[in-house]
């Protein structure tokens, strides 16, 4: 052992985003000095409505910068950022603050207090709601530091290249980061799905999520941080840490050079298709090497309406992305996914108690048919005017009976019908599902939710929202056999088809395709050009007898490496 490598410590998280970064720690910690708080104090105002005009001042000047930076943003970073404020200016956010002023609260206590409610009740919301709790108390805290005359709290500008660490970054903090200074995140909490991660896949700099005692390291302290493994080695030897981070830049840019189609080094084909929310991004990811969409998220389309759209309204949004793929099909559009964390106005039931396990996706049909039938028959309409090859299936399946229903309503227009394979018991029934449907699609986001039982947007339990957790594995390839069986195929659109070392070990398990973020694309297709398809069946077999995540990760890692070392 050297010296080096006794003084470094290594620290353990969820690895979001591949890639190694070595630069010193930058901390986050966004406090109020408690000095200024205590100077402002209750603040110097003749009544309530004077208090209420400095409240809005305060958000004015908020909202503008969150817009600025907008301005010099593009893609998710200016979307969040507009997001961000609107937010800051919520009329009904500034509505509690205005009843607490008035019932005799002081201005810091009242927009404390109003920023709670809100975030009481995107909590009992759950799901995406849930996660702009973090933007919420993000602007709660913009608010009070405009008020009491600091700086507003965030990422500071790193003068040098830095690794940021935080305990979580608020969608504001993400969204404004410049990928030359900062090479890497590392946060205490957030998951594969927060924004944190989000953010990271958009500029490819490397991410570990859900490591304990981040905040701990020394700040300035030199971070070696692994985006693939999830490990962060505190004061590691920098020549070799950099030795190392050279190593990958060159992997990397074989991996910028990919341009498909996806196979085995021994040339068995794996479709690379796209997940996509509409025309726009399906116009993006139209220029990555992929073979067509795997996922077309149609409720993220509605997500602002307050009414049912028209047929001829939804033909229209679907065509934009099936002319997107025109001759380069398939589109695989699934049906509105409503519901729980993804809340349409004139879809989801409102009042559940429990809304991931409640009325939400297909269920929506159950008392409201036509909803469904008008869905199908307008991206039926949408395929006819088009010429797209189109499939269409359906989330959150949980029986045959309604396999079976969806797949007469969709074939009734000559299309292709199958489902999502998010549900425990549809993973189970498999092969009972295979006879109804043409295709099956495995969703690890909610498989992995509803096997592990896990909110998937719960910060604290991503050691268990975690794709390769062996029960969530077994599913996938009970499913994955299924489908080889009946000569079918099998697609998986979850976030771990992103994921390199889990893709090759799922084609090894007999999934036929795999759908993920245009960005995430060619890293997989490099993965998978570098080993047999014998060498992917092992990695399989590796995952599946390991006990827990990280033992199937280095697991998987040993097999593939031995690979591609002998091919
Ligand atoms: C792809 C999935 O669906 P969602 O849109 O809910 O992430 C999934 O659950 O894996």
């Amino acid at each position: 052992m050297t010296t080096s490598e006794q003084a470094s410590t290594v620290l353990q998280g969820t690895p979001v985003v591949p890639g190694l970064a070595c630069a010193p720690a930058l901390l986050v910690r966004g406090e109020i000095s408690p000095e200024a708080l205590a100077r402002f104090g209750t603040g110097d105002f003749d009544d309530a409505e004077a208090a209420l005009a400095a409240y809005d001042d305060a958000v004015t000047a908020v909202a503008d910068g969150f817009a600025r930076r907008a301005e010099r943003a593009s893609g998710a970073a200016a979307e969040v950022l507009t997001a961000s404020a609107g937010l800051a200016r919520d009329k009904g956010l500034r509505g509690a603050v205005r009843t607490r002023l008035r019932a005799g609260d002081p201005l810091l206590g009242a927009l404390d207090g109003a920023v709670e409610q809100f975030s009481g009740v995107f909590t009992q919301m759950g799901g995406l709601m849930a996660e702009r709790v973090t933007d919420l108390e993000d602007i709660g805290r913009r608010l009070t530091a405009r008020l009491v005359g600091e700086p507003e709290p965030g990422v500071p500008v790193p003068e040098v290249p830095s690794v940021l660490v935080a305990a979580d970054l608020a969608p504001a903090d993400t969204a404004g980061l410049d990928p030359q200074r900062v090479v890497a995140l590392v946060t205490e909490r957030g998951g594969a799905t927060s924004h944190t991660a989000i953010i990271a896949r958009q500029f490819g700099i490397p991410c570990v999520v859900g490591v304990g005692g981040a905040l701990e390291v020394a700040a300035g302290a030199l971070l070696l941080v692994d985006g693939s493994t999830g490990t962060i080695e505190v004061d590691p030897d920098p020549e070799q840490a950099q030795a190392r981070v050279e190593r990958d830049l060159a992997d990397r840019a074989v991996v910028g050079a990919w341009s498909g189609p996806a196979a085995t080094a021994d040339g068995v084909p794996v479709k690379l298709l796209a997940n996509v929310a509409d025309g726009s991004s399906a116009r993006d990811a139209a220029g990555a090497p992929v073979d067509g969409v795997g996922l077309f998220r149609t409720e993220l389309c509605f997500l602002d309406r307050s009414e049912e759209p028209t047929v001829d309204e939804q033909a229209a949004v679907y065509a934009e992305v099936l002319n997107a793929f025109s001759g380069r099909g398939p589109v695989v559009v699934r049906t509105l996914d409503a519901g729980s964390d993804k809340p349409i106005a004139f879809a989801t039931h409102e009042g559940e108690e429990n809304p991931a396990l409640g009325v939400r996706g297909l269920r929506l049909s159950f008392d409201n048919p036509g909803l469904l039938d008008r869905q199908v028959a307008a991206i039926a309409q949408a395929a006819e005017e088009t010429g797209t090859e189109t499939w269409i299936m359906a989330p959150m399946v949980a029986t045959v009976a309604e396999a079976e229903d969806f797949a007469g309503r969709v074939r009734a227009h000559g299309l292709r019908a199958g489902i999502m394979i998010e549900i425990p018991s549809a993973a189970l029934i498999a092969d009972r599902m295979l006879e109804v449907v043409d295709f099956l699609s495995l969703g690890t986001n909610d498989l992995t939710q509803y096997t592990m039982a896990a909110d998937r947007m719960a910060t604290d339990l991503t050691h268990l929202t975690d794709a390769w957790q062996p029960a969530v594995l077994q599913l996938v390839s009970q499913t994955a056999a299924a489908g080889q069986a009946a000569g079918k195929p099998v697609g998986v659109c979850g976030e771990s088809a992103a994921d390199p070392m889990l893709a090759c070990a799922m084609v090894g398990m007999g999934v036929t395709s795999l759908s993920m973020a245009g960005a995430a694309v060619r890293p997989v297709g490099v993965a998978l050009g570098g080993v047999s398809l014998e060498t992917c069946r092992e990695a399989a077999r590796a995952a599946l007898d390991s006990r827990d995540p990280m033992a199937a990760r280095t697991a998987v890692r040993e097999v593939l490496d031995r690979g591609r070392d002998a091919g």
